[in-house]
């Protein structure tokens, strides 16, 4: 098997749905501040290879990232509403200190999960809410400056940032993944926004295997399933990611299908 991969964020829902249905296909080291219980835990990762330690723990993640090839960095505050303090300590110090490991390590590629509120203003009064509905054209493609919707979304922002600067200065391969909304099992029921830019568990986890895989150098993708409502674009993770979404929540839409 190929060097291994480092999961930081391990034991969150993204981790989770990364781990359920391709945790078998690499050698993962799992790191997360919270311990991981067993059911976590794939099969064939021994406790060796599970780091329980703070991501702002430059030490702590040298030791992580050590001989990886791909690191795919979740750890961090996920909430839109969360401080100032917590977004400038998890989601900016803490990325810095995994982008600096990973690039003194010598680390291949890097994809860091940035957010839909990294661009949330663009959802301006006069757009919404046609633009969460199918028959309407507007879409984000990742070429558009951030324009976040809260302080959580200036951090992701910040985290593009800082990953453009170590690609551009220590050459590691980049893939920012402006995730939708990840929900188990189905869309979110009654909310319109949050079923554009649904993301399944098996899509979120097919993705990410594709940020492992791709050949790439700097990238900002959506990461969404293949919804009929959406106003971001997955043609750039189709073409240069090769991502394929099975899912749409179109299929989970109410009986009358009228998209609203
Ligand atoms: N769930 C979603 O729909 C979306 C998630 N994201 C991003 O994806 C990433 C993962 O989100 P979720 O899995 O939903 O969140 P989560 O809260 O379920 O998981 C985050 C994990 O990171 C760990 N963590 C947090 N701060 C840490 C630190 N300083 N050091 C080490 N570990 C730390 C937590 O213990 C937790 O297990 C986050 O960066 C979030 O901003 C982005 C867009 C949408
Ligand atoms: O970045 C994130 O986005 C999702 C979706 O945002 P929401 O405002 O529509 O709920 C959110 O659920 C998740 O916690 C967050 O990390």
């Amino acid at each position: 098997m190929d060097d291994p991969v480092l999961l930081t964020g391990a034991g969150g829902r993204v981790g989770q749905a990364i781990l359920r249905h391709i945790g078998t296909d690499y050698d993962w080291r799992l790191l997360d501040r919270e311990p991981l219980s067993d059911d976590k835990i794939p099969e064939r990762v021994g406790d060796e290879a599970v780091y329980a330690a703070d991501i702002t723990d430059r030490e702590a993640v040298e030791e992580a990232v050590a001989g990886v090839r791909a690191v795919i960095h979740l750890a961090g505050d996920p909430r839109p509403e969360a401080p100032w303090n917590s977004v400038l300590q998890n989601n900016i110090d803490g990325t810095h200190t995994v982008l600096e490991a990973a690039a003194e390590a010598g680390v291949e590629k890097f994809a860091f999960a940035s957010s839909n509120h990294a661009v949330g203003s663009y959802e301006t009064e006069d757009r919404t809410p046609d633009m969460y509905r199918s028959h309407d054209k507007f879409r984000l493609d990742g070429t558009e400056l951030p324009r976040p919707s809260n302080l959580y979304g200036v951090s992701k922002a910040t985290g593009e940032i800082l990953t453009r600067y170590y690609h551009d200065e220590y050459g590691i391969s980049v893939v920012n993944v402006r995730i939708g909304n990840l929900t188990e099992g189905h869309p979110p029921i009654d909310y319109e926004r949050g079923q554009a830019m649904w993301l399944s568990y098996r899509d979120c986890a097919h993705l990410f295997s594709r940020c492992i895989e791709a050949d790439y150098d700097f990238e900002i993708v959506y990461g969404i399933s293949n919804n009929d409502r959406k106003y971001y674009s997955i043609d750039r993770a189709k073409e240069v990611l090769g991502f394929d979404p099975i899912d749409n929540s179109a299929e989970f839409e109410d009986e009358d299908g009228d998209g609203e």
